[in-house]
């Protein structure tokens, strides 16, 4: 028995209140009571009431809700529900009932209480029992598909409009997101009009269509893009730093013509010295090229041999368009020495190839779709009161919904790929299973893949030391919220909620990647936070070093160009009709900018990380780990602000500020 004050909070998001009528009942360890109220919730309001209780319902477990319509179902938006406990001779108690979920329908939702987790075994199995009712429940909501044969499963829904309300984006994110579309068609078909009647036979008249005033690096990418320094920084710090690899010998594939002993002997030089490193594209050797309008695109699989100077400037040696075949065992290798249309277009075929593996391996693959089977494996099986779920959850705000969008736009039949990249067509989701069989665990976590590549502490490899520094940081944040709560290994290994997730991601989502390194199951806190830490940076940092660069780096094609018209050039003699001949059509290009600029431009509604503002915990445990994290971000942003005071090109990308909380684009 005792007097206690409910508090209900509202979201904030248009539409969040609801006209209908919402019934609460107070659940403790020994009874439960209906407070007999009807409250209406206004959107952004925190409505408080007090009510006295006879019944000794003893230390309060769950919040249980449940909104009444008479005619009009009218969803709610539940931030949470916090309850201040006055009994006799003790002072008040405040326990909080997390939701962040939308209530839609008449059924009953139970809230456990935040601390629930930890006190799960002195509670007459109430929240064993809840916990089962919670997974069963979502299990039905969150289903596993295989979109395509050979790539990772992802959520099953034909569009965004079959996904769960709690997976939709609020209605800020859909009005700006469709809104963004709008202005991007509505800009193709202009610049189309405004084209039809000029000339397109210099690389200045992409000029035409460029859309530089939204980005600075994009003016000084039109400036500075034929320059070979210009060019070879991209490998280190544009929108794709995840090919680059320190070399430890030649590549066998690089067969070097006769004539050309002193490029070998170069190249032997600076591998002796440390210094040669090199991107390899096999991977899309063989793919077939998209048909666009009729016209047949191409495709090469391209070797770029680079060195690293004392300045920290990396500059192409060398490029071979073509892995050795019958057809052509000595392919022929393009020169910085080269006649300079020949050198560029053999450039541009480097920067058409990155697009490819960029796009399909390290943005869509290597984020989008892991995030999506952490996404969907989390809701499968963590429940609401599970402090990984707790961890995660702010992390895979929208992500399901950008990525269903993906596949009904992007990559799908007719999508903006099949429209404009020569990978297109069918090519693109070939190119997906060959990078989905050699991603690994390794590749995922910057200390060990940065290890691999031979970038770790290299002076003028800006993501490299960055992303490590985020993992470190996101590292120590991980770890403290798992101690708060899995106070030996023992605990871990004896989580059979932890341990699902475990295999669901990596048996399941990832189609039985234990083979590439995944766990099937953690057996230390080590193990946990190494891989909890791996999916909230894939999720975030990672995310955002390959996604924003879009905007800066893609919105003057020529730079990368997302097709390519003609077949690569087997001889040294190019000229510029051969290379506008080449380069994507101005339909082509105009798909490239605003779809570029779509999807790297900053949104309106983003969460930095670190700071969303649900509070799944409670308690001054969680929040000292969560304030320590912010501390750190902040302390290494003012790092970065300071190191890119003294840089010609700053990188921005992982300053913390920049890095959205979660995929939403
Ligand atoms: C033609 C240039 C394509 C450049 C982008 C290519 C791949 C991007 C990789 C991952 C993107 C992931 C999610 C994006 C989701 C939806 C965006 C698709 C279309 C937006 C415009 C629209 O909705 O019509
Ligand atoms: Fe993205």
């Amino acid at each position: 028995m005792g007097r206690y004050r409910v508090r209900v909070a509202t979201g904030n998001s248009a539409f969040s209140g609801s006209n209908n009528q919402v019934q609460l009942w107070l659940v403790g360890l020994r009874a439960e009571v209906e407070l007999g109220l009807r409250l209406r919730p206004a959107r952004g309001q925190m409505e408080d009431f007090e009510v006295d209780v006879s019944e000794d319902l003893g230390p309060l477990q769950f919040v249980k809700l449940r909104k009444i319509h008479l005619l009009i179902k009218d969803a709610w938006f539940c931030n949470h529900i916090t309850v201040w406990v006055f009994e006799q001779s003790m002072e008040e108690k405040e326990i909080v009932f997390p939701c962040y979920r939308w209530v839609e329908g008449d059924g009953i939702i139970c809230l456990p209480e935040t601390t629930a987790w930890m006190i799960r075994n002195e509670s007459q199995g109430l929240f064993q029992k809840h916990q089962e009712e919670e997974l069963k429940a979502r299990r039905t909501l969150y289903g596993w598909v295989s979109w395509k044969k050979g790539i990772p499963l992802s959520v099953a829904a034909a569009s965004e409009k079959d996904l769960p309300l709690d997976a939709r984006f609020h209605e800020e994110k859909k009005v700006d997101f469709e809104r963004t579309r709008v202005v991007g068609v509505t800009e193709i078909a202009l610049k189309r009009l405004y084209t039809l009647l000029s000339s397109w036979n210099s690389l200045e008249d992409f000029d035409q269509i460029f859309w530089g005033g939204k980005s600075a690096l994009a003016k000084r990418v039109r400036l500075s893009w034929k320059d070979d320094d210009f060019f070879g920084y991209q490998f280190l710090n544009g929108v794709n730093p995840t090919l680059l690899r320190k070399s430890s010998s030649l590549p066998t594939r690089l067969v070097i013509p006769p004539g050309t002993e002193d490029l070998k002997a170069q190249l032997e030089r600076k591998l002796q010295e440390g210094c040669l490193f090199e991107v390899d594209f096999s991977l899309l050797a063989g793919i077939q090229a998209n048909v666009i309008q009729g016209e047949r695109q191409h495709l090469a699989a391209p070797l770029l041999m680079l060195k690293m100077e004392p300045d920290g400037k990396l500059l192409p040696m060398v490029i071979q368009l073509q892995l050795p075949g019958s057809d052509s065992p000595v392919p022929p290798l393009f020169l910085p020495s080269d006649p300079s249309l020949t050198w560029l277009l053999a450039k541009a075929w480097v920067k058409n190839s990155d697009f490819q593996l960029h796009e399909l391996q390290a943005h869509l693959l290597k984020t989008h779709l892991m995030a999506e089977v952490f996404a969907v494996a989390t809701m499968r099986c963590l429940p609401g009161m599970h402090p990984i779920f707790k961890l995660l959850i702010p992390h895979l705000r929208y992500t399901l919904e950008i990525n269903t969008r993906a596949r009904t736009k992007l990559i799908s039949n007719g999508g903006f790929f099949d429209q404009a990249v020569n990978t297109g067509g069918g090519g693109h989701l070939d190119v997906l299973r060959r990078a989905t069989t050699c991603l690994t665990y390794r590749s995922l976590c910057p200390p060990d893949d940065l290890a691999d590549r031979g970038l770790l502490g290299v002076p003028s490899a800006f993501y490299a030391h960055d992303a490590v520094r985020l993992w470190d940081i996101i590292s120590r944040y991980v770890q403290g919220i798992v101690q708060l709560h899995y106070l030996e290994d023992e605990v871990v290994r004896s989580d059979p909620e932890l341990q699902a997730w475990c295999r669901e991601i990596t048996e399941i989502g990832l189609c039985k990647a234990q083979e590439r390194g995944f766990p099937v199951s953690f057996q230390s806190r080590d193990e946990l936070c190494h891989f909890v830490t791996m999916c909230i940076f894939t999720c975030t940092a990672q995310h955002s070093a390959v996604n924003q660069g879009q905007l800066d780096w893609y919105t003057w094609v020529p730079n990368a160009p997302c097709t390519m018209r003609q077949p690569p050039p087997t001889t040294k003699d190019v000229t510029l009709e051969m290379v506008m001949a080449t380069m994507p059509n101005v339909h082509q290009a105009c798909i490239q900018m605003t779809i570029s600029w779509h999807l790297g431009r900053f949104q309106p509604d983003m969460v930095p990380l670190g700071h969303h503002k649900e509070q799944y915990f409670s308690g001054p445990g969680p929040q000292a780990v969560l304030n320590r994290f912010q501390e750190d971000l902040y302390t290494l942003e003012r790092e970065i602000v300071a190191r890119n005071e003294s840089l010609d090109l700053p990188y921005e990308y992982l300053k913390p500020s920049r890095i959205e909380n979660s995929i939403t684009i």
